[in-house]
């Protein structure tokens, strides 16, 4: 492949870097030509915009610095205008790629490529000198303008350019992993989910919890999802099938719509004397109420038809799992549902099977998928999720434990050193 490496001249436009956020996070960095989608894909994945609003956007012309917050990703994301090399001496590249996780690398495949490969190719080669550590991600983006076998032969043919041209010049130890996307779809959160994953330290044990779940309950696939941004952070290890992840994903919506809807329940209000919430009369008579509970929602609405599917009450069926979980004998403790702090959701399909979501914590929920005939033995599945939720719940803390020990040995390594330097410096 020609590569034209003149690219490194085109920029002139040196800005100095807005520092105005803190630098101490994991970054996550969108790089790629001008007008390839990369503001697009931060505002609708992390900023839920509407994917027609990105037609609006205009062109970025500093680093946008976002910080995900109200999420269980704890990441910056570095948003790159189109024009500007930063790997010019005019930019501290050290300083911009020492902590990057994952370096994505938009590429519009609607256009003719060519130069976005170049790009590409001199992008991945100096951010490894700078960092061998990051993880290099290539998007093959807007597909939805490409029939199936077209996006196939495009993906093939990138692919096999720049695994010649990083041959050719010595650099075959760069790995890069590639994904066709679209902010029209499922498709750019399924790439997000993957990206995301490999950042988590944690995945072989949530992995392996999902597994245990899965095994002991009857449950055909499981997802672990951030709720802000319906990434899925980890699943069971059997395989991802996107109907089933495009089902699970609307499912955070539908029950985000609902509690917008119905707004947030007070507690104190419409709750039955066994703690259980009751469906409220909505004015006309009409019963439309929805259990809302922060952030999600358990669903009670039957009457809202969502795309040939049907949203069953879990009421009836949450006394009869409060038995089954809660033996102590006393009766006022039996009535108590065992879900009384989290929200929870049931869709019924139309194939008879099941989604069952269970929030875990305030950024995470669980969603599950199984056949209905499983479901029967929900008190079952019910236990198995608060043992789950526990797990998951010792991972975080023994993780967040780890990670604050590390900032701060960090720190004392960086105060001893500063001295012994400005000691050599005043010598
Ligand atoms: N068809 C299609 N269009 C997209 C997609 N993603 C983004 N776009 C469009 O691409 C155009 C450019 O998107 P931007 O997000 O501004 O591109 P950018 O890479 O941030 O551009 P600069 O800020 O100039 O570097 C917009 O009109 C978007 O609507 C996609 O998945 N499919």
């Amino acid at each position: 492949m020609d590569f034209d490496y003149s690219l490194q001249s085109e920029y002139d436009n040196c800005e100095p870097i807005d520092d105005s956020i803190g630098n101490d996070k994991p970054r996550i960095l969108l790089m790629g030509l001008q007008r390839s989608g990369k503001s697009s894909i931060q505002r609708v994945v992390f900023g839920k915009m509407p994917p027609n609003d990105t037609l609006y956007l205009e062109s970025t012309t500093k680093i946008q610095k976002e910080d995900i917050t109200r999420s269980f990703i704890d990441f910056q994301i570095w948003d790159f205008p189109g024009q500007i090399n930063f790997f010019d001496p005019a930019y501290d590249s050290l300083d911009i790629f020492e902590s990057v996780g994952a370096l994505i690398f938009v590429i519009d495949a609607q256009d003719d490529y060519s130069e976005a490969l170049s790009r590409l190719f001199y992008t991945v080669t100096s951010a490894y000198k700078v960092n061998p550590n990051i993880t290099f991600e290539v998007l093959l983006h807007k597909v939805d303008g490409l029939s199936d076998d077209y996006k196939i032969d495009t993906q093939r043919d990138v692919q096999q350019r720049m695994s010649d041209a990083l041959q050719d010049a010595e650099c075959d130890h760069i790995h890069l992993t590639y994904y066709l996307t679209s902010i029209y779809d499922h498709s750019i959160y399924e790439a997000f989910s993957k990206i995301i994953q490999k950042l988590i330290r944690e995945l072989p044990t949530l992995e392996n919890l999902l597994n245990v779940l899965c095994s002991n309950s009857g449950i055909d696939k499981a997802y672990l999802f951030d709720t802000l941004t319906k990434i899925y952070i980890a699943t069971d290890s059997s395989p991802v099938d996107m109907q089933s992840y495009e089902l699970c994903s609307d499912m955070i919506d539908v029950v985000i719509d609902i509690e917008c809807i119905y707004g947030i329940a007070d507690r104190t209000q419409n709750s039955t004397p066994n703690g259980q919430y009751s469906l409220t009369d909505g004015g006309d008579g009409k019963e439309k109420g929805a259990l809302v509970q922060s952030p999600l929602s358990e669903v009670l609405d039957d009457s809202r038809p969502v795309s040939g599917t049907a949203v069953d009450t879990p009421t009836s069926d949450l006394s009869e799992n409060e038995e089954l979980v809660n033996n102590s004998g006393d009766p006022d403790q039996q009535q108590e549902p065992v879900t009384e702090n989290e929200a929870s959701s049931l869709i019924k399909l139309d194939n008879g099977d099941v989604l069952y979501m269970r929030e875990v914590n305030r950024l995470l929920v669980l969603i599950c998928l199984l056949r209905q005939d499983n479901f029967e033995k929900h008190g079952l599945i019910d236990y198995n999720f608060q043992c789950f939720k526990e797990a998951v719940s010792e991972v975080f803390e023994f993780s967040q434990k780890r990670n604050t020990q590390q900032h701060y040995e960090h720190q004392l390594q960086a105060n001893e050193t500063q001295p012994s330097q400005e000691t050599s410096r005043n010598s």
